[in-house]
């Protein structure tokens, strides 16, 4: 027998699985170097063929040699990581389900339609408050929190949380609100403040108004027809998104076309959605694959965004106020500390994060809004009574009107537009939730859509009752379960912005019509074709609008 032959190779190929495992795989983050892992590996495997080769000459041999050593390789680092994260592993003691320690791909399967928010809420009516549901990229390193006081700890001012990898996403291009490092997502942060402060809104306000009008007479053209609301709000959501982030009209409600963007982004989120907890999956899949189908989708939604704040950058202002005026003063800023190639990356890393923050949160919402209000014409008609007569360009009176608010509230609460996703990874004292220390340097989330829903914060958790947000507040048992825009040191910017625009559609259409469900239109729709995809999309909702004038 000679040493290629010999019979003791596959152990040492199990070993050096093993050894992989403990001595590698099981320390620091890999979701960035899939391709690398993979050059490695090829690398080892030539070598390895090499070592056979000066002992055997049938390449058919070799081959197969090749193939027992592969399997025993990986059959090594396979078992040592299960073994590892089911009996070892620091957070083996919580709860959860046994494959989900074992694998993250477990979780990735049960969600691969898009359907994480109806999964958590799963996992929550099986196992109770703390969770150990899946397992990151390093190893069975994820606690799933179902507990009010979550978001705090997550985000709360003076938490010592990062971000996950899933943060990562963009690269190579970067943000400010992606960006993983506290310091530089504190001083990015700056300009987004800047360009969503209040004296910026007071700019974007009247324009946001004309916005809606130009709304509510798109929706007047459609007459007894049947309006597709997802359709009609992406108009008016990238409308309003491109007058406050470019300074720029896309006509979109004007000219009732949808925009390319629009169906780029929203075939990247859907890529997206359901590999948002095994990150690598995607950013492996950008890196390597052809670009064609979605992820020909994800370059195009970049490139769409990195032209336009390309383009904004070399025309100018165009004599109006807009969020890009901040981005650029930063990319300005940052000449003499940053390459050029560093600063393009980051303008353009801001503009996709932007885009999708801008436009693809308020629709979500407005889906909900509109599909409850046909639901509950009562609730439509108790705003009618608030808004009638109400100057929409009057900011404040709108904020102040309960029902308004309340329906909005309501909307946001049961049809959260970020249903699951934010997930952190605890400091170097880890953190301590009702007596339960969960360990440093552990990725822990908390799904909105979930919180939003439980019995023991809410009293008719499922049902639609706006009145909890300002006369009935019993309804409300614990008031830390609703973060809709997030809390602390990384809450939504574009709150108040979002808020107004909210108010101003509400307001404006219902001003101008009545509204219900289409004729034959499924009510259920809406629910069960949703889908968590990064946002909320929420399934079909087609409504008509019945002019009041008309109605009386
Ligand atoms: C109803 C609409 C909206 C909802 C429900 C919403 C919700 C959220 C949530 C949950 C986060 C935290 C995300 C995370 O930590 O990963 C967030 C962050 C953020 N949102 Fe919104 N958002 C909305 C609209 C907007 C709009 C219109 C803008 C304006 C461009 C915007 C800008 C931002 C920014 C800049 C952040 C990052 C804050 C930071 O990390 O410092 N959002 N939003």
């Amino acid at each position: 027998m000679t040493i290629g032959q010999d019979q003791h190779l596959p152990v040492l190929a199990i070993a050096a699985g093993v050894a992989a495992h403990h001595g590698l795989f099981r320390h620091g983050e890999w979701h960035l170097h899939g391709p690398h892992i993979i050059v490695g590996h090829l690398i080892l495997a030539s070598v390895t063929a090499y070592y056979l080769y000066c002992f055997e000459d049938a390449l058919i041999h070799i081959f197969g040699r090749l193939v027992v050593l592969a399997v025993a390789y990986f059959g090594g680092l396979f078992s040592s990581m299960t073994i590892y994260r089911l009996y070892f592993h620091r957070l083996s003691s919580f709860q959860g389900p046994k494959l989900a320690a074992v694998t993250k791909l477990w979780h990735v399967w049960h969600v691969i339609d898009s359907t994480n928010f109806l999964f958590q809420q799963k996992i929550y009516e099986k196992y109770g408050t703390i969770v150990r549901t899946v397992i990151s990229n390093q190893g069975p390193n994820e606690i799933t929190l179902f507990h009010p006081a979550a978001f705090e700890l997550l985000d709360g001012f003076g938490n010592e949380t990062t971000r996950d990898v899933w943060y990562d996403i963009v690269r190579p291009r970067t943000s400010a609100i992606f960006t993983r490092d506290k310091l530089e997502h504190k001083e990015g942060r700056k300009f987004w403040a800047q360009g969503l402060s209040s004296k910026a809104m007071n700019d974007y306000y009247p324009r946001i108004v004309s916005l809606v009008k130009d709304l509510s007479r798109c929706i007047g053209t459609f007459g007894t027809n049947p309006v597709d609301i997802d359709q009609v709000m992406s108009w008016y959501s990238w409308d309003v998104m491109g007058e406050v982030l470019f300074g720029e009209d896309f006509n979109l409600t004007k000219s009732k076309i949808t925009h390319p963007g629009i169906e780029h982004r929203d075939r990247a989120l859907a890529l997206a959605g359901p590999l948002g907890d095994a990150i690598w999956i995607a950013l492996l899949g950008f890196q390597l694959l052809p670009p064609v189908g979605r992820v020909n989708d994800w370059h195009r939604m970049m490139h769409f965004c990195e032209d336009h704040m390309m383009s904004r950058l070399d025309r100018g202002d165009n004599g109006r106020m807009d969020m890009a005026t901040y981005f650029i003063e930063e990319y300005k800023n940052t000449a003499a500390t940053k390459t050029k190639a560093a600063r393009d990356l980051h303008l353009s890393g801001t503009a996709v994060t932007a885009v999708v923050a801008g436009s693809d949160t308020t629709r979500a919402v407005l889906i909900g809004i509109w599909w409850f209000l046909s639901k509950f014409p009562a609730h439509a008609k108790k705003v009618q009574a608030e808004v009638d007569g109400v100057n929409p360009n009057d900011a404040s009176t709108l904020a102040a009107l309960p029902h308004l608010n309340g329906v909005i509230n309501e909307s946001l609460r049961l049809v959260p537009p970020v249903m699951t996703g934010g997930n952190r990874i605890t400091g170097p004292n880890g953190m301590l939730i009702d007596n339960v220390l969960i360990p440093p340097g552990v990725k822990v989330t908390c799904p909105k859509y979930v919180l939003h829903r439980m019995e023991s914060m809410w009293v008719q958790p499922n049902d639609f009752i706006p009145e909890r947000w300002y006369s009935r507040p019993e309804l409300i048992l614990d008031k830390r379960a609703f973060s809709p825009f997030s809390t602390g040191a990384r809450y939504c910017l574009g709150k108040n912005m979002a808020l107004n625009a909210l108010r101003l559609v509400v307001t404006i259409l219902l001003q101008d019509y009545d509204v219900a469900f289409a004729p034959g239109y499924d009510e259920e729709t809406i629910w069960r074709d949703m889908r968590d995809q990064v946002t909320c999309q929420p399934g079909a909702v087609n409504c008509v609008f019945q002019p009041r004038g008309l109605a009386k």
